[in-house]
């Protein structure tokens, strides 16, 4: 379903800032796996999703969705086909728009022409329906400025935003980091929630061990631009985070005497 090919990206290149983000990395998901991606920092990830976004483009390698090369795609051109999510809950959604007004330009989202804002009465009664699930009372604020909801609120609305126009892969980038732990388990139930009922094909990066184990059907671990562990469905299943940590530390020195015996 998303096929990431032998994709690389080193940013500054050949300059004293030259940073290897992403060294020969290649991922294959099926419809609606949903892949936890962790890793230490600068080990890659958001950039793996920044590719897969069209957000930045790869040196190397190819990005295939349903078999068909986006690469050359730039990002707003995908943004029907690929929701994504970040860590900011600015930054999913307009604050000075209403919780309607956002939720019509995300129903748009690909469309070509058009008033993307105007919201009439049949869709203000949808956005009432898919509000009800979050069971934020978002549903009786549909006049609200954004600006005024509450980071977990945004980020819930950012989800349902994200995830409208039924996209076939879904950018989750460390959603829950910046929320407190009550709204983040909110945001990680609706995220199960919202990913098992479309079906969608996920990714999802966090720092959490608990949280890579606990949701999602594969683990992916990254370090210095590359995946040292994939870890199956079974596999992820009888993990504790401790057995994570351990890995990590293993497969990182791995790759450091790798590396060491190739110099
Ligand atoms: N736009 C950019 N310009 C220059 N360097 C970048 C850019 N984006 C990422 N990098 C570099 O690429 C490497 C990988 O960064 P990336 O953000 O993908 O890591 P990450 O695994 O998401 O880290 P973190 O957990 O800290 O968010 C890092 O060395 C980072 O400094």
């Amino acid at each position: 379903m998303l096929k990431i090919e032998n994709v690389s990206k080193t940013f500054f290149p050949g300059t004293v800032n030259e940073r290897k983000a992403l060294v020969d990395v290649s991922l294959d998901l099926r419809e609606g796996d949903f892949v936890t991606v962790i890793g230490s920092n600068g080990a890659g990830k958001s950039t793996i999703l920044n590719t897969i976004a069209g957000r930045i483009p790869q040196d190397r390698g190819q990005v295939l969705i349903d078999g068909k090369e986006i690469s050359k795609q730039p990002e707003h051109k995908r943004a029907a086909r690929v929701g994504r999510v970040f860590q900011d809950p600015m930054a999913g959604t307009a604050p000075n728009l209403t919780v309607e007004e956002n939720l019509s330009l995300a129903d748009r989202r690909g469309a070509v022409r058009g008033l993307a804002r105007a919201v009439t009465g049949s869709k203000r009664e949808r956005f009432a329906e898919e509000l009800k699930v979050l069971e934020l009372g978002l549903e009786n604020r549909l006049k609200t400025k954004v600006g005024l909801l509450s980071g977990g609120q945004r980020q819930a609305l950012s989800l349902l935003m994200a995830t409208f126009s039924k996209p076939k892969v879904l950018l989750l980038d460390e959603h829950t980091a910046a929320l407190d732990p009550q709204r983040a388990e909110l945001v990680t139930r609706l995220t199960k929630q919202v990913v098992q009922a479309q079906g969608l094909t996920t990714l999802m990066v966090t720092h959490n061990m608990n949280q890579a184990l606990d949701v999602g059907n594969r683990l992916i671990m990254m370090h210095e631009g590359r995946i040292i562990l994939d870890a199956s469905p079974e596999e992820k299943q009888r993990m504790t985070p401790e057995d994570l940590l351990h890995r990590f530390t293993q497969l990182k020195g791995a790759a450091l005497d790798d590396k060491t015996l190739l110099q």
